[in-house]
C-alpha cells in the first residue's frame, strides 16, 4: 500500500454502522477517508468531494434487510460519475444482491467483517485502474477537431488538409474510400468551408433510390410526366441551386442517368422531366464513391468522360485499421455525441475496450465503430467494457462485463442484451451469410431476405456491413413486387 500523499484519494465508505466505518477506516490508514451512514450523506459527501473510490454496504437504512437503498446509491454515484470504483461490502449470505450489484457497475466484492489486508489490496487495484481510465479518457490526441471531424491520425490529417485547401475553389472533388470511412462527412465539411457554406447542402445516394425513380429525384418533373406525376417536383439537382449536390455511391449511377448527369455538368441546365424549357442551375458537386471506378470504366461500367468531370480533385480516405491512431479519438467523440442515448449511460471506456478496439480490423470503419459504441452506450454499467461493445473473445462475452469488474466468486455478471442489441446482432449475421452466399450479389441478397434493395442498402448502412466488392453495382432496379416487399 503506498503511502498517502497529499495525491492520495479520498476513499468514501458507506454503512451504517458506526464499528465498521472505522475498522474500514483503520485498514485502509493513512488513505484519507469520507464516511456517510445512508444514501443522502453519501451522495452529499460525493457531490462536494468526487472520490474515486467508494465501499458501500448494499443494506443501508431505512430498511437494512433488503439491498434497494444500496442498489441505488450504487446507481446514483455511477450516473454522477462512472469511472468510480465502487467496492461492495457485503455478508456472506448476500451474495446474490453482491452479484446484482456488480451487474449494475460496481467492480469488486469484499466480505464482511473486512480482512484488512485483502481490502487494501482491492482497494490499490481499484486506484489503479481508475487512474489508467481516466487518464485514458481524459487525455490522448484531441479528442474532437472543430466541425466534428476526428483527423488524429497522418493519413487522415492529410485527408481533411486537403479537403481544407480544396473547399474554396470552384472544382469537383472526388471522395473515395471503403464504405464508412467518412466520405459523408467530409463532403459535408467541405462544403462548410467553401463559400457556398450559406446555401444549401443537397445529399442523394444514387444506390439506395431504385433506377426507374433516381431521374426524377434527381432532375425532378412536370405535373403529368408520366403516371402518377400529380404535381411539379423539384429535382435534387435543383434543390441544390447556390450550394453543394452531393452525389454518394456515384459508381451505382445506370449508365443512361451518367449521360444526363455528364450533360449536365458540361451545360449547367437541367430539363426536369417533361419539361419544354432548360433551367439553369448553380451548384458544386462532390460525388463519393467506394468502388473502385478505374475497374468500373475498364468493364465499361462508368463513363470516362464523367469521372474526369466528377474528379478535378480526388481525396481517399484511408480504412480505419491503416489510421489506429484515430481509433481513440473516434471513439471518444462519438461517446460524447451519443451519450445522451440512455440516461445515466457510461462516460468512459475500461483500459480493456480501449486496447481490443486498437485491435480489431474494423470491416465497417468508423460506422461500425459508431455502432459499437451506440451499442456500449446501452449495454455498460460503469466504464464501457469490450463485451459492451462486442469485441469480447467467445468465452468473454457471456460475462457481459470487462474481466477486471466481473469478480464476485469468480461467477460473470450477467445483464441482459437489449431487445435491439440482439436484434441487430442475428441481422448483422443473417444479412452477412447471405451476402457471402450471393458472392455479395446485393440484389440477390435482398431476394432471398425478403426485402428490398433500398432497404438492404440502408440495413447495411445502418449496422456498418461493408458493401463488399463484388457487389453488383450495375444490378437492375428491383420489381415495383420486391420493392413493396
Ligand atoms: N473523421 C470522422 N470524425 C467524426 N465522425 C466520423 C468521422 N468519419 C466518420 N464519422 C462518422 O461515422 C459515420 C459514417 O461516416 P460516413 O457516413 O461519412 O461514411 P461514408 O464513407 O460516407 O460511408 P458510405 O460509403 O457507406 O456512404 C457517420 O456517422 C460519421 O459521422
Amino acid at each position: 500500500m503506498p503511502a498517502a500523499t497529499p495525491a492520495a484519494p479520498s476513499i468514501l465508505i458507506v454503512d451504517d454502522e458506526a464499528g465498521l466505518r472505522t475498522q474500514i477506516k483503520w485498514a485502509l490508514a493513512p488513505w484519507p477517508t469520507l464516511m456517510a451512514e445512508d444514501r443522502l450523506s453519501a451522495l452529499d459527501l460525493f457531490e462536494r468531494e468526487r472520490p474515486p473510490i467508494v465501499i458501500l454496504d448494499l443494506g443501508l437504512p431505512p430498511d437494512r434487510g433488503d439491498a434497494g437503498e444500496g442498489l441505488a446509491t450504487l446507481r446514483q454515484i455511477l450516473a454522477r460519475q462512472p469511472l468510480t470504483r465502487v467496492i461492495i461490502a457485503s455478508g456472506n449470505q448476500d451474495r446474490a444482491n453482491a452479484r446484482r450489484a456488480i451487474g449494475l457497475g460496481a467492480c469488486d466484492y469484499c466480505s464482511k467483517p473486512v480482512d484488512a489486508d485483502t481490502l487494501r489490496v482491492i482497494v490499490e487495484r481499484a486506484w489503479n485502474v481508475y487512474r489508467l481510465e481516466a487518464e485514458l479518457n481524459a487525455a490522448g490526441p484531441e479528442p474532437e477537431a472543430p466541425d466534428g471531424l476526428v483527423a488524429a491520425a497522418p493519413a487522415m490529417r492529410r485527408a481533411v488538409d486537403l479537403a481544407r485547401r480544396v473547399a474554396p475553389a470552384p472544382v469537383s472533388v472526388l471522395l473515395t474510400g471503403e464504405s464508412g470511412t467518412g466520405k459523408d462527412v467530409l463532403a459535408k465539411a467541405i462544403h462548410r468551408w467553401s463559400p457556398r457554406a450559406a446555401g444549401p447542402f443537397v445529399a442523394i445516394n444514387c444506390a439506395a433510390i431504385p433506377e426507374t425513380l433516381l431521374e426524377s429525384e434527381l432532375f425532378g418533373h412536370e405535373k403529368g410526366a408520366f403516371t402518377g406525376a400529380s404535381g411539379r417536383q423539384i429535382g435534387k439537382v435543383e434543390q441544390a441551386d447556390g450550394g453543394t449536390l452531393f452525389l454518394d455511391e456515384i459508381g451505382d449511377m445506370p449508365a443512361p442517368l451518367q449521360a444526363k448527369l455528364l450533360r449536365f455538368l458540361q451545360e449547367r441546365q437541367i430539363e426536369r422531366i417533361g419539361g419544354r424549357r432548360p433551367v439553369a442551375v448553380d451548384v458544386r458537386v462532390i460525388a463519393a464513391t467506394n468502388r473502385d471506378l478505374a475497374t468500373l470504366m475498364g468493364e465499361g461500367g462508368f463513363r470516362q468522360d464523367l469521372f474526369y468531370r466528377l474528379s478535378e480533385i480526388e481525396i481517399a480516405l484511408p480504412p480505419l485499421r491503416d489510421r489506429p491512431e484515430d481509433i481513440p479519438a473516434l471513439a471518444l467523440h462519438l461517446l460524447r455525441k451519443h451519450r445522451a442515448i440512455a440516461a445515466g449511460a457510461p462516460r468512459a471506456f475500461a483500459e480493456t475496450a480501449l486496447a481490443r478496439m486498437q485491435a480489431y480490423p474494423w470491416p465497417g470503419n468508423v460506422r461500425e465503430l459508431e455502432n459499437r459504441v451506440r451499442r456500449g452506450l446501452t449495454m455498460g454499467r460503469g466504464a464501457i467494457g469490450p463485451a459492451d461493445l462486442g469485441l469480447a473473445p467467445a468465452e468473454e462475452e457471456e460475462g457481459d462485463r470487462p474481466a477486471e469488474v466481473a469478480t464476485v466468486d469468480g461467477a460473470p455478471a450477467e445483464p441482459l442484451p437489449t431487445l435491439r442489441a440482439a436484434q441487430e446482432k442475428v441481422e448483422r449475421e443473417l444479412i452477412s451469410r447471405t451476402l457471402a452466399l450471393t458472392g455479395g450479389n446485393i440484389q440477390q441478397a435482398a431476394r432471398r431476405l425478403g426485402i428490398s434493395r433500398p432497404t438492404l442498402y440502408a440495413k447495411m448502412r445502418a449496422l456498418g456491413i461493408p458493401r463488399d466488392e463484388q457487389a453488383t453495382a450495375g444490378s437492375p432496379a428491383p420489381s415495383e413486387k420486391e420493392e413493396q416487399a
